[in-house]
């Protein structure tokens, strides 16, 4: 589904060079849950841009279902942003004048251009289902000021399965919940995962959640220093995150 092979990335700066991202593989199958981990600093957020190309990188391939992204052109880059690809952000990104179907239905929106009425009647109907999924059914007229934090991110995960996209990136979507709502936001991506198929890829720094994800990749020094795959047991999983950020630490 995703595949990158040996991306560099590095910022300048005046005369310096920072080197982000220097020799970073991983791979995301279908309908898999996958967590980057790494320290602040460590690249994460730059490894997200790239795959979605609203940044460049030096070298390196991008696959994404196949086609190579450093090939596309910017009219397959929006197409591609629109329908393969749905994002969640730490800060939800909610439009505060629309509703919650409206909110949902922004992609699909921009992803058709013009919007006619027997369009918008599916659209509609689509993010309704989207929005009952994850429990939003009494909420729909709301607006998202109206919302508590974990409400407001369950409209940017149906936001983001609109296009049906074939994989969600996900940058730090607990990062602003309390443990309740963070919970929520998890059970989403594992029903996500298992109802709909679709890959999903999440940053994040608590490894509490991780550990609901099938692997963790772990990102240090510009690659992908460690891989934890999980095996059913959750603590496990998260003893091998702490001893991978131990041995980073004397490394
Ligand atoms: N546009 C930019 N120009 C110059 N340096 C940048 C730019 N964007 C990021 N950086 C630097 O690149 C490095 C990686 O940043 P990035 O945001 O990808 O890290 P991160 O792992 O997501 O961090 P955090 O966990 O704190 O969000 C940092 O040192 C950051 O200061």
């Amino acid at each position: 589904m995703l595949e990158i092979s040996n991306l560099k990335k590095s910022y300048k700066s005046g005369n310096s060079n920072l080197q982000v991202l220097r020799n970073l593989s991983l791979k995301v199958e279908e309908g898999e849950f996958v967590s980057i981990m790494g320290s602040s600093g460590s690249g994460k957020s730059t490894l997200l841009n790239c795959i979605c190309r609203y940044i460049d990188y030096e070298s390196g391939l991008i696959n994404l279902k196949g086609n190579d992204i450093g090939k596309f052109t910017e009219e397959d880059l929006a197409t591609m942003r629109n329908t393969n690809i749905g994002f969640i952000f730490q800060d939800y990104m909610l439009l505060d004048g629309l509703n919650l179907i409206e909110n949902t239905c922004v992609p699909s929106i921009i992803s058709k251009m013009k919007k006619t009425n027997t369009m918008y009647e599916s659209m509609e109907e689509k993010a309704k289902n989207l929005l009952n999924l994850f429990g939003l059914a009494e909420k729909m007229d709301s607006f998202p000021a109206e919302l508590s934090g974990g409400q407001r991110q369950r409209v940017s995960i149906a936001r983001s399965l609109i296009n049906s996209p074939d994989i969600i990136l996900a940058d730090e979507p607990t990062g602003n919940l309390d443990s309740k709502s963070a919970n929520e936001v998890i059970d989403s991506f594992t029903r996500i995962k298992k109802d709909l198929n679709t890959s999903i890829l999440m940053v994040t720094h608590d490894m509490y959640y991780a550990s609901y994800s099938d692997k963790v990749f772990i990102l240090n020094k510009g690659e992908i220093s460690k891989v934890l795959v999980n095996k059913g047991n959750r603590k496990e999983l998260q003893d091998e995150i702490v001893e991978a950020f131990a041995n980073m630490d004397r490394s």
